[in-house]
Protein backbone atom coordinates (compact mmCIF):
# COMPACT_ATOMS: atom_id res chain seq x y z
CA UNK A 1 0.00 0.00 0.00
CA UNK A 2 3.27 2.51 0.62
CA UNK A 3 4.82 3.88 -2.45
CA UNK A 4 8.24 4.17 -2.71
CA UNK A 5 7.84 6.75 -5.98
CA UNK A 6 6.10 10.21 -6.40
CA UNK A 7 2.38 9.58 -6.24
CA UNK A 8 -0.27 10.66 -9.09
CA UNK A 9 -2.53 13.86 -8.11
CA UNK A 10 -5.29 12.38 -5.86
CA UNK A 11 -8.71 13.97 -4.79
CA UNK A 12 -9.49 15.55 -1.68
CA UNK A 13 -12.00 12.72 -0.90
CA UNK A 14 -9.26 10.26 -2.10
CA UNK A 15 -6.88 11.84 0.66
CA UNK A 16 -9.17 11.71 3.30
CA UNK A 17 -10.12 7.78 2.54
CA UNK A 18 -6.00 7.19 2.75
CA UNK A 19 -5.83 9.31 5.65
CA UNK A 20 -8.67 7.61 7.85
CA UNK A 21 -7.44 4.14 6.57
CA UNK A 22 -3.85 5.30 7.65
CA UNK A 23 -5.08 6.67 11.36
CA UNK A 24 -7.10 3.74 11.57
CA UNK A 25 -4.04 1.38 11.42
CA UNK A 26 -1.97 3.67 13.48
CA UNK A 27 -4.71 3.29 16.35
CA UNK A 28 -3.75 -0.43 16.15
CA UNK A 29 -0.28 -0.09 16.16
CA UNK A 30 0.30 2.74 18.65
CA UNK A 31 -2.74 2.88 20.80
CA UNK A 32 -6.21 4.38 20.16
CA UNK A 33 -6.25 7.28 22.93
CA UNK A 34 -5.44 10.30 20.79
CA UNK A 35 -2.21 11.99 21.71
CA UNK A 36 -2.54 15.29 22.75
CA UNK A 37 -0.18 17.30 20.48
CA UNK A 38 1.42 16.18 16.83
CA UNK A 39 4.99 17.36 15.40
CA UNK A 40 6.11 17.34 12.02
CA UNK A 41 9.99 17.81 12.17
CA UNK A 42 11.72 19.43 9.43
CA UNK A 43 15.17 18.93 7.92
CA UNK A 44 17.86 18.28 10.31
CA UNK A 45 15.39 18.32 13.75
CA UNK A 46 15.29 14.37 13.87
CA UNK A 47 17.13 14.24 17.18
CA UNK A 48 13.77 15.84 19.09
CA UNK A 49 12.79 12.35 19.06
CA UNK A 50 15.51 11.79 21.43
CA UNK A 51 13.09 13.81 23.87
CA UNK A 52 10.32 10.97 24.05
CA UNK A 53 9.87 8.95 27.32
CA UNK A 54 8.16 5.47 26.60
CA UNK A 55 8.78 5.96 22.71
CA UNK A 56 6.89 3.45 20.53
CA UNK A 57 7.59 4.15 16.76
CA UNK A 58 6.98 2.49 13.44
CA UNK A 59 8.68 3.53 9.60
CA UNK A 60 6.74 5.36 7.75
CA UNK A 61 7.11 2.69 4.59
CA UNK A 62 4.67 0.31 7.10
CA UNK A 63 1.88 2.93 7.10
CA UNK A 64 -0.66 2.74 4.78
CA UNK A 65 -0.54 5.39 1.66
CA UNK A 66 2.67 7.12 3.27
CA UNK A 67 5.68 7.49 1.24
CA UNK A 68 9.08 7.45 2.58
CA UNK A 69 10.69 10.88 2.57
CA UNK A 70 13.13 11.14 0.18
CA UNK A 71 15.31 14.00 0.86
CA UNK A 72 18.48 13.84 3.73
CA UNK A 73 17.48 14.57 7.32
CA UNK A 74 14.27 12.97 6.69
CA UNK A 75 14.35 9.78 8.23
CA UNK A 76 10.64 8.48 7.58
CA UNK A 77 9.75 7.29 11.23
CA UNK A 78 6.64 8.18 13.18
CA UNK A 79 6.92 8.43 17.00
CA UNK A 80 4.88 8.29 19.91
CA UNK A 81 5.96 9.10 23.86
CA UNK A 82 5.88 11.58 26.60
CA UNK A 83 7.63 14.95 25.93
CA UNK A 84 7.38 16.78 29.51
CA UNK A 85 4.58 14.63 30.58
CA UNK A 86 2.25 15.52 26.96
CA UNK A 87 1.81 12.48 25.27
CA UNK A 88 3.03 13.52 21.58
CA UNK A 89 2.96 12.07 18.23
CA UNK A 90 6.54 13.19 16.22
CA UNK A 91 6.64 12.90 12.25
CA UNK A 92 10.30 12.71 12.22
CA UNK A 93 11.04 13.72 8.81
CA UNK A 94 8.15 15.03 5.66
CA UNK A 95 7.32 14.86 2.33
CA UNK A 96 8.23 18.39 -0.21
CA UNK A 97 6.36 19.13 -3.17
CA UNK A 98 9.82 19.11 -5.13
CA UNK A 99 10.46 15.52 -4.33
CA UNK A 100 7.32 15.12 -6.89
CA UNK A 101 4.83 14.49 -4.61
CA UNK A 102 1.12 16.15 -4.97
CA UNK A 103 0.01 18.30 -2.31
CA UNK A 104 -2.27 15.95 -1.14
CA UNK A 105 0.47 13.57 -0.33
CA UNK A 106 3.08 16.09 0.73
CA UNK A 107 0.19 17.38 3.53
CA UNK A 108 -0.90 13.50 4.12
CA UNK A 109 0.26 13.51 7.68
CA UNK A 110 -1.45 16.89 8.62
CA UNK A 111 -4.75 14.56 7.56
CA UNK A 112 -4.04 11.75 9.61
CA UNK A 113 -3.36 13.89 12.83
CA UNK A 114 -6.84 15.07 11.98
CA UNK A 115 -8.13 11.91 11.42
CA UNK A 116 -6.34 10.55 14.73
CA UNK A 117 -8.61 13.35 16.75
CA UNK A 118 -5.16 15.42 17.99
CA UNK A 119 -5.85 19.71 18.42
CA UNK A 120 -2.89 20.90 17.97
CA UNK A 121 -0.09 20.46 15.69
CA UNK A 122 3.47 22.00 15.48
CA UNK A 123 5.31 21.98 12.12
CA UNK A 124 9.28 22.89 12.26
CA UNK A 125 11.28 23.35 9.76
CA UNK A 126 14.98 24.93 8.44
CA UNK A 127 14.63 28.27 6.87
CA UNK A 128 16.68 30.73 5.35
CA UNK A 129 16.92 34.04 6.93
CA UNK A 130 16.05 37.67 4.72
CA UNK A 131 15.54 39.63 7.87
CA UNK A 132 18.50 41.16 9.11
CA UNK A 133 18.29 40.25 12.33
CA UNK A 134 17.81 36.07 11.42
CA UNK A 135 21.44 34.49 12.15
CA UNK A 136 21.93 31.10 11.86
CA UNK A 137 20.38 29.08 15.19
CA UNK A 138 17.68 31.68 15.78
CA UNK A 139 14.10 30.85 16.01
CA UNK A 140 10.88 32.25 14.00
CA UNK A 141 7.35 31.93 14.87
CA UNK A 142 5.77 32.03 11.89
CA UNK A 143 2.78 34.54 12.18
CA UNK A 144 2.34 34.39 8.83
CA UNK A 145 2.71 32.69 4.85
CA UNK A 146 3.54 33.51 1.31
CA UNK A 147 1.94 30.72 -0.93
CA UNK A 148 4.72 31.12 -3.96
CA UNK A 149 3.96 27.70 -4.68
CA UNK A 150 1.44 28.14 -7.55
CA UNK A 151 -0.49 25.75 -6.15
CA UNK A 152 -2.93 24.92 -3.54
CA UNK A 153 -3.56 21.44 -1.21
CA UNK A 154 -6.98 22.63 -1.45
CA UNK A 155 -7.66 22.76 -5.12
CA UNK A 156 -10.31 20.29 -6.09
CA UNK A 157 -13.88 19.38 -5.42
CA UNK A 158 -14.05 20.21 -1.47
CA UNK A 159 -14.84 17.62 0.65
CA UNK A 160 -16.76 18.63 3.73
CA UNK A 161 -15.12 15.86 6.24
CA UNK A 162 -12.15 17.72 5.92
CA UNK A 163 -13.16 21.02 6.41
CA UNK A 164 -14.72 24.00 4.57
CA UNK A 165 -14.78 25.42 1.08
CA UNK A 166 -13.38 28.73 1.25
CA UNK A 167 -11.30 28.51 4.95
CA UNK A 168 -10.06 31.84 6.35
CA UNK A 169 -6.54 31.53 7.23
CA UNK A 170 -6.13 35.15 8.47
CA UNK A 171 -5.32 33.84 12.03
CA UNK A 172 -4.09 30.32 10.55
CA UNK A 173 -0.69 30.27 13.21
CA UNK A 174 -2.33 30.74 16.83
CA UNK A 175 -1.75 33.82 18.20
CA UNK A 176 -2.27 31.95 21.53
CA UNK A 177 0.26 29.17 20.97
CA UNK A 178 2.46 32.23 20.07
CA UNK A 179 2.31 34.16 23.38
CA UNK A 180 2.70 30.54 25.28
CA UNK A 181 5.98 30.24 23.54
CA UNK A 182 7.05 33.19 23.53
CA UNK A 183 6.38 33.44 27.80
CA UNK A 184 8.15 30.14 27.71
CA UNK A 185 11.22 31.56 26.18
CA UNK A 186 11.59 34.71 28.09
CA UNK A 187 11.56 32.31 31.73
CA UNK A 188 14.38 30.56 29.82
CA UNK A 189 16.17 33.65 28.61
CA UNK A 190 16.16 32.46 24.83
CA UNK A 191 15.56 34.68 22.17
CA UNK A 192 12.23 33.83 19.90
CA UNK A 193 10.83 36.08 16.94
CA UNK A 194 8.28 36.37 14.70
CA UNK A 195 7.65 36.06 11.38
CA UNK A 196 6.27 36.05 7.74
CA UNK A 197 7.65 32.44 5.81
CA UNK A 198 7.63 32.68 2.22
CA UNK A 199 7.28 29.15 0.47
CA UNK A 200 9.01 28.28 -2.72
CA UNK A 201 8.79 25.10 -4.68
CA UNK A 202 12.41 24.34 -4.50
CA UNK A 203 14.70 22.30 -4.79
CA UNK A 204 17.01 24.93 -6.51
CA UNK A 205 17.59 27.43 -3.78
CA UNK A 206 16.36 30.55 -4.44
CA UNK A 207 18.12 33.43 -6.56
CA UNK A 208 19.27 36.84 -4.88
CA UNK A 209 16.64 38.57 -6.94
CA UNK A 210 14.35 36.20 -5.88
CA UNK A 211 15.33 36.64 -2.12
CA UNK A 212 15.13 40.43 -3.07
CA UNK A 213 11.50 40.24 -4.39
CA UNK A 214 10.42 37.94 -1.14
CA UNK A 215 11.71 40.82 0.89
CA UNK A 216 10.03 43.24 -1.00
CA UNK A 217 6.58 41.69 -0.41
CA UNK A 218 7.01 41.35 3.54
CA UNK A 219 8.87 37.87 3.62
CA UNK A 220 11.63 37.63 6.82
CA UNK A 221 12.22 33.82 6.04
CA UNK A 222 12.80 31.44 3.14
CA UNK A 223 11.69 27.82 2.67
CA UNK A 224 10.47 25.00 0.61
CA UNK A 225 7.94 23.03 3.05
CA UNK A 226 5.25 23.82 5.75
CA UNK A 227 2.76 26.11 4.32
CA UNK A 228 0.92 23.32 2.53
CA UNK A 229 0.90 21.38 5.78
CA UNK A 230 -0.82 25.27 7.22
CA UNK A 231 -3.04 25.67 4.62
CA UNK A 232 -4.44 22.15 5.12
CA UNK A 233 -3.98 22.06 8.77
CA UNK A 234 -5.95 25.36 8.83
CA UNK A 235 -8.86 23.88 6.43
CA UNK A 236 -9.33 21.54 9.17
CA UNK A 237 -9.58 23.44 11.85
CA UNK A 238 -6.37 22.62 14.26
CA UNK A 239 -4.21 24.92 16.43
CA UNK A 240 -1.08 25.56 15.01
CA UNK A 241 2.08 26.38 15.42
CA UNK A 242 5.04 26.84 13.17
CA UNK A 243 8.65 26.94 14.22
CA UNK A 244 11.29 27.97 11.96
CA UNK A 245 15.13 27.19 12.49
CA UNK A 246 16.84 29.74 10.40
CA UNK A 247 20.33 27.75 9.34
CA UNK A 248 21.36 30.50 6.42
CA UNK A 249 21.34 33.61 5.29
CA UNK A 250 18.97 33.61 2.31
CA UNK A 251 20.89 33.54 -0.65
CA UNK A 252 22.45 36.36 -1.86
CA UNK A 253 22.75 37.41 1.73
CA UNK A 254 25.50 35.13 2.79
CA UNK A 255 27.65 32.36 1.83
CA UNK A 256 26.63 29.96 -0.97
CA UNK A 257 24.16 27.47 -0.13
CA UNK A 258 23.84 23.71 0.56
CA UNK A 259 22.12 20.81 2.30
CA UNK A 260 25.06 19.53 4.35
CA UNK A 261 25.64 23.36 6.10
CA UNK A 262 21.35 23.02 6.63
CA UNK A 263 21.69 19.99 8.74
CA UNK A 264 24.66 20.81 10.46
CA UNK A 265 22.87 24.54 11.38
CA UNK A 266 19.37 22.72 12.37
CA UNK A 267 21.18 19.86 14.28
CA UNK A 268 22.75 22.53 16.04
CA UNK A 269 19.67 24.03 17.11
CA UNK A 270 17.92 20.87 18.56
CA UNK A 271 19.76 22.00 21.51
CA UNK A 272 17.88 25.39 22.34
CA UNK A 273 14.70 24.13 20.30
CA UNK A 274 14.24 20.80 22.86
CA UNK A 275 14.51 23.05 25.71
CA UNK A 276 12.43 25.71 24.31
CA UNK A 277 9.81 22.44 23.40
CA UNK A 278 10.12 20.97 26.91
CA UNK A 279 9.41 24.22 28.89
CA UNK A 280 6.20 25.17 26.43
CA UNK A 281 4.91 21.99 25.37
CA UNK A 282 2.53 21.53 28.77
CA UNK A 283 1.34 24.66 27.64
CA UNK A 284 0.57 24.10 24.36
CA UNK A 285 -1.72 21.04 25.43
CA UNK A 286 -3.36 22.68 28.02
CA UNK A 287 -6.92 23.38 26.87
CA UNK A 288 -7.39 27.28 26.64
CA UNK A 289 -9.77 27.84 29.24
CA UNK A 290 -7.69 25.52 31.52
CA UNK A 291 -3.87 26.17 31.14
CA UNK A 292 -1.05 24.84 32.51
O1 LIG B 1 11.70 20.21 5.57
P1 LIG B 1 12.36 21.54 5.68
O2 LIG B 1 11.50 22.67 5.21
O3 LIG B 1 12.93 21.80 7.06
O4 LIG B 1 13.61 21.46 4.67
C1 LIG B 1 14.35 22.57 4.15
C2 LIG B 1 13.81 22.93 2.78
C3 LIG B 1 14.49 21.89 1.90
O5 LIG B 1 13.80 20.67 1.98
C4 LIG B 1 15.83 21.73 2.52
C5 LIG B 1 16.85 22.65 1.91
O6 LIG B 1 18.09 22.54 2.56
O7 LIG B 1 15.67 22.08 3.93
O1 LIG C 1 17.69 29.37 2.19
C1 LIG C 1 16.83 28.46 2.13
N1 LIG C 1 15.88 28.43 1.16
C2 LIG C 1 14.95 27.47 1.09
N2 LIG C 1 14.88 26.47 1.96
C3 LIG C 1 15.78 26.44 2.94
N3 LIG C 1 15.91 25.56 3.95
C4 LIG C 1 16.97 25.95 4.67
N4 LIG C 1 17.51 27.07 4.16
C5 LIG C 1 16.78 27.40 3.07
Amino acid sequence: MSAASPSLSLTMSQSYDQARVAADWLCERLGHRAPQVAMILGSGLGDLTALLGDPLKVAYSEIPYLPRPGVAGHAGTLWRGVLAGVDTLIFQGRFHYYEGHDLATVTLPVRIVRCLEIPTLILTAAVGGIRDDLRPGALVLLHDHLNLLGENPLRGPNDERHGPRFPDLSAVYSARLRQLVRASADELGLTVTEGVYACFPGPSYETPAEVRMARALGADVVGMSTVPEAIVAGHAGLDVLAIAVVTNAAAGLGEPLNHDDVLEESRKAVAHLGRLLIHSLPRLASPPDNPA
